[in-house]
């Protein structure tokens, strides 16, 4: 077993192109460290929630350049099965360790296998290559980044002609190609052939952010950006300086791309200290309105003043407050959001008169609703220009977030104000997450075993009126790890993260609110609801 192990590792060795990881691999192949050598090569990376996604480091479990060049084989001979033998392929990459490297070599693959490459001109938001791939015909398209992951982790988005994501069955069967590529010997890789774009694709994506926007709507609101180490800014101050809103109060430590994310522990906005920069710049300047992108620009996040200090929103308070300004606007077509988000985007859709669906976690099923206007998750994820861009965008999304509050402040009043029509109007649906990161992966296995053999009964001092095991999938759902309980005026959703070694339990309490003055009576209700069920979860889950 063992010498397997050091087989497999050596071979692995002998076909690795980077320099860095064969020192790697090589000094634990010397030190025989088995461990570590069983959690490299223990199995490959599988496609998750947004692609494959993992640590810098070797072997096939990790992100490396063997392992994008073997991704990159395998979704080029799928392409070609699927009867694309010379179409284009957009590559796009964010400033992470590796980035460029990983796009290089898929260009070099796909060139390779005959297709066309084409390569965005510099580190981009992901939605400027989501939106390319439409644009210039692309048959897939290729993002390297991991997002709003740790420094060490790096990642592959893969997209095809449509525009989004990859979806079952394409994952499985790029990952079968990916699988059949046996030797990284048989991969040709070109050292040129393949384009690098010119700035024209940016512009055209900065032209179409136009359509976002209502021709003559109030552009006054000013705000504070961070860009969180990414490479969200200067596309998001090229949008504003368009659209002609205030050009933001950046938080200048973190406006440029730097790999490690030297200021904050995880450059999530989610994450607690995240925005602490951001706050302070806000405290100095007091701006109507705070806007965060994850690194890749595709999540926005905002923050708004609450009384005597700042306070995030949720990514279901941007997700209604999005909705009920597209639908003021008078928009028409499906609203969609994934299960894990508020049950509020339901009601607003109903109110207006809208079709509304629901999917699994991830842009990837979002994008896809048929005639989609608007999608958004929890997760800080906001698509609000389907037609330019098939999956969530940071960008787009700051800039209507813009304009709503622009509309409100020249009504007087604030996003909080509209939040709180809202709650009146369909009752309070409050949200909160409890989120727990691993070092064992295992300990996400058995809390799930754990509540499947033993599920809850009541959480919170609420009965559970429906316990569903997802992974039997439901007659709008295919199947997905996860179990939702449904209890007397709240939801629970309990899920492995497809990006991240987390376990994500997803809580909502919605409570009635007879008039506006008894608003701060559900809010303290919802509170210790949301309190309770973390607690009960916690406990029943064994976290
Ligand atoms: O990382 P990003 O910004 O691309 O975001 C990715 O991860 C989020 C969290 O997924 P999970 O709960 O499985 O970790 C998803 O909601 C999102 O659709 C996906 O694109
Ligand atoms: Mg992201």
């Amino acid at each position: 077993m063992q010498d397997d192990l050091i087989a497999r590792a050596k071979a692995w060795l002998a076909e690795d192109p980077d320099a860095d990881t064969r020192e790697e691999l090589a000094r634990l192949i010397d030190a025989e460290d088995h461990a570590e050598l069983a959690a490299r090569f223990g199995g490959t990376l599988q496609f998750g929630t947004a692609g494959l996604r993992g640590e810098l480091g070797a072997g096939p479990m990790r992100m490396n350049r063997s392992v994008v060049i073997r991704a990159a084989a395998g979704l080029a001979a799928y392409l070609r099965k699927n009867g694309h033998t010379d179409g284009l392929v957009v590559i796009g990459y964010d400033a992470r360790h590796k980035s460029a490297d990983f796009a290089r070599d898929t260009a070099a693959v796909m060139t390779g296998a005959g297709l066309r490459a084409a390569v965005l001109p510099r580190p981009l938001p992901t939605p400027v290559l989501a939106f390319a791939v439409r644009h210039l015909g692309a048959v897939a398209g290729v993002e390297v980044t991991a997002s709003h992951n740790p420094p060490r982790d790096n990642g592959y988005k893969v997209y095809l002609g449509d525009g989004s994501q990859i979806v079952p069955p394409a994952d499985a069967e790029i990952a079968a190609e990916i699988a059949a590529v046996a030797s990284l010997t048989t991969v040709p890789r070109p050292t040129e052939g393949w384009e690098t774009l010119d700035d024209g694709v940016l512009d055209a994506y900065l032209a179409r952010t136009d359509a976002v926007l209502a021709e003559d709507s109030p552009r006054t609101a000013r705000t504070v950006y961070t860009a969180m180490h990414g490479v969200g800014k200067d596309v998001l101050l090229a949008a504003f300086a368009r659209a002609g809103f205030p050009a933001p109060d950046l938080v200048t430590e973190q406006a440029d791309p730097d790999p490690e994310f030297p200021t904050v522990a995880f450059p999530n906005p989610e994450e607690p200290g995240a925005m602490d920069l951001a706050f302070a710049k806000a405290r100095e300047t007091n701006p109507d309105l705070v806007i965060a992108n994850d690194p890749d620009a595709d999540r926005c996040a905002a923050a708004v003043r609450d009384g005597a200090d700042w306070r995030m929103l949720r990514g279901d308070e941007v997700g209604a407050l999005l909705a009920a300004h597209l639908v003021r606007r008078g928009a028409s077509g499906t609203f969609a959001e994934s299960i894990v988000s508020s049950s509020l985007l339901g009601r607003v859709a109903e109110k207006a008169g809208l079709p509304y669906e629901e999917t699994l976690t991830g842009f990837k099923w979002i994008a896809r609703v048929e005639g989609l206007r608007y999608g958004y998750e929890e997760a800080l994820g906001y698509c609000v220009d389907p037609d330019g861009v098939r999956d969530k965008d940071g960008i787009t999304a700051a800039l209507l977030l813009t304009e709503l509050a622009s509309e409100l402040k020249s009504e007087g009043r604030t996003l909080l104000d509209l939040l709180d029509d809202l709650a009146v109007e369909h009752g309070l649906h409050a949200t909160d997450q409890l989120s727990v990161r691993v070092q064992d992966l295992s300990l996400i296995a058995a809390a799930m075993r754990r509540l499947r053999e033993q599920p809850p009964t009541g959480l919170a001092g609420l009965r559970v009126t429906d316990a569903e095991d997802l992974t039997r999938g439901t007659d709008r759902l295919p199947p997905t790890d996860g179990l939702r309980y449904t209890l007397d005026g709240a939801r629970v959703i309990v899920r492995p993260s497809g990006t991240e070694p987390k376990l994500k339990c997803y809580l909502e309490v919605v409570v009635p609110v007879a008039a506006r003055d008894g608003l701060p009576a559900a809010r303290a209700t919802a509170a210790e609801l949301l309190t309770a069920l973390k607690r009960d979860l916690a406990r029943a889950a064994g976290i």
